[in-house]
C-alpha cells in the first residue's frame, strides 16, 4: 500500500535533510520550517486571542531558556506596546512567578515610547532596570536619541528576538504606511489612522493623541535574528491578508518580514479572515506535519547562520566566541527632562502615572486598553 502523500513530501524533506549532512561525522540535525514554506514567513494559527498569546509567550521562553543568558551573554529581547501583547505579558509574568523563567539576564528594547510596559510587565519580572531600554520622547535631542539607541542595540550585540504587534494597517512599531524598509529608529509622524486607533488612551480624544512619535525603523526590526508577530482580531484581517499573499510593500511595512530569515507571526482565527481557504490550510499543514515529525520551528544556533540544516556539534563553540556582549550602563529613569520637545504619548495617558501598578493578573483577559487606563 503506497503511503498517503503528506508522508512522500516528509520523506522527501528528510531525504534531502540526510544528503546535506557532512558525511563521517555525528550530527543531530533539525529541519528548519521556514524552508519548506513559499517564503520565510511561519504562520501560526490558533483559535483565539488567548491561545495565540499563550504559545507566543511560551516561545519567548523557550527561546530564553534554549539561550541561556548570562551577565556577560544576556538575551536581548525587543518588545511592543499595544493591547495584543497585553496577554502575551500576563502569560510572561505568570510563568515568571511559577518560577519558570527569570529575566534577570535579559535586556529590552522598546519598539517605541510608551511607559504602559512597566505597569504589564517590567514591575512583575526580574528584570534588571539597566537592561530596560525605551525611547524618550522628552530628549532634548531626539535626533540624537534616536541616534544613541541603535548604538546602544549595536553595542549589545543586536537583538536576538523582536516581539511586535501591527495595526489595522499593517505598521509595525510606529512605521506608517509608506516607510522606508531601510529606516532605522527616527521621529515619525504618524497616520491619521493610527492618531484615530491611539485616542481610546486619551479619553477618544483626537486632540489629545500625539502627532509624531519616536520609534525603531523597519531595517531595525529586520536586523534582529528572529521577529515574531502577534496579530489578532478581524480589524487586522486586511493587514494579514496584504503581507502574507501580498508582495514587500512599503505602504505594508509588516510586509518586510518577508525578507527576513526567521519571522513567525502568531495570529488568532479571526485575523485570518481575509486569507484564502487555502493559504490557511496550507500553514495549518506545515505546522502538522512539523509535530507529526516531532520538529518545530528551529532556528540556527549560530548567530551568522541561515543553513536549512542545523549542525548541534559545531555551533555552540562559535556560538560563544562570536557574542562577547556587554550591558549596556543606561539611564532608564522615566522623569521628564527639562523642556520636552515632544511628549511622549505615555505622558499623556490619563492617570497612568498615578493610578500606581495594578496586578495584571487579575484584570480580565480582553479588557479594552481604554478602559484599563481610565479604570
Ligand atoms: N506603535 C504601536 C504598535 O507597536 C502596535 O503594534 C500597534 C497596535 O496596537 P494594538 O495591539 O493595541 O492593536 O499600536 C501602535 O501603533
Amino acid at each position: 500500500m503506497s503511503p498517503p502523500p503528506r508522508t512522500y513530501y516528509c520523506a522527501y524533506i528528510l531525504e534531502t535533510q540526510k544528503t546535506r549532512v557532512p558525511t563521517g561525522r555525528t550530527t543531530k540535525t533539525h529541519i528548519h520550517l521556514p524552508s519548506i514554506t513559499a517564503s520565510n514567513i511561519i504562520l501560526i494559527i490558533r483559535d483565539d486571542a488567548a491561545l495565540a498569546s499563550q504559545y507566543v509567550a511560551d516561545y519567548i521562553i523557550e527561546r530564553i531558556t534554549a539561550f541561556n543568558p548570562t551577565p556577560e551573554r544576556p538575551f536581548v529581547l525587543g518588545l511592543p506596546t499595544g493591547s495584543s501583547p497585553v496577554l502575551i505579558y500576563r502569560h510572561l509574568v505568570q510563568r515568571h512567578k511559577a518560577g519558570d523563567i527569570s529575566f534577570k539576564h535579559v535586556v529590552t528594547f522598546n519598539m517605541d515610547d510608551h511607559s504602559f510596559m512597566y505597569k504589564h510587565f517590567f514591575s512583575h519580572v526580574d528584570v534588571a532596570p539597566e537592561n530596560i531600554n525605551i525611547l524618550n520622547g522628552n530628549a532634548v535631542d531626539l535626533e540624537a536619541e534616536c541616534h544613541d539607541y541603535e548604538e546602544k542595540i549595536k553595542k549589545v550585540g543586536g537583538i536576538e528576538l523582536f516581539l511586535g504587534g501591527i495595526g489595522p494597517d499593517g505598521h509595525i512599531a510606529f512605521n506608517e504606511p509608506g516607510s522606508s524598509l531601510k529606516s532605522r529608529t527616527r521621529v515619525k509622524t504618524l497616520a491619521y489612522d493610527t492618531i484615530i486607533a491611539n485616542s481610546r488612551f486619551f479619553n477618544n480624544d483626537l486632540t489629545q493623541v500625539p502627532r509624531m512619535a519616536l520609534t525603531v525603523g523597519v531595517q531595525t526590526v529586520l536586523d534582529a535574528r528572529e521577529v515574531v508577530v502577534i496579530i489578532t482580531g478581524p480589524h487586522k484581517a486586511a493587514a494579514l491578508q496584504k503581507c502574507i499573499e501580498g508582495g514587500v510593500n512599503h505602504m505594508w511595512t509588516l510586509s518586510s518580514l518577508q525578507l527576513h530569515p526567521h519571522p513567525m507571526i502568531v495570529v488568532d482565527e479571526d485575523a485570518t479572515l481575509e486569507l484564502q481557504v487555502k493559504t490557511v490550510k496550507y500553514f495549518k499543514s506545515i505546522e502538522m506535519v512539523a509535530n507529526e515529525l516531532g520538529f518545530r520551528q528551529m532556528l540556527p544556533r549560530t548567530r551568522k547562520r541561515d543553513s536549512v540544516i542545523e549542525d548541534h556539534i559545531t555551533s555552540s563553540a562559535e556560538e560563544v566566541s562570536d557574542s562577547k556582549l556587554q550591558v549596556p550602563q543606561i539611564n532608564v529613569s522615566r522623569s521628564a527632562s527639562t523642556s520636552p520637545v515632544l511628549e511622549p504619548m505615555s505622558a499623556r495617558i490619563v492617570s497612568s502615572a498615578t493610578t500606581g501598578v495594578q496586578d495584571v493578573l487579575e484584570e480580565p483577559p480582553l479588557l479594552s486598553m481604554s478602559a484599563r487606563i481610565s479604570s
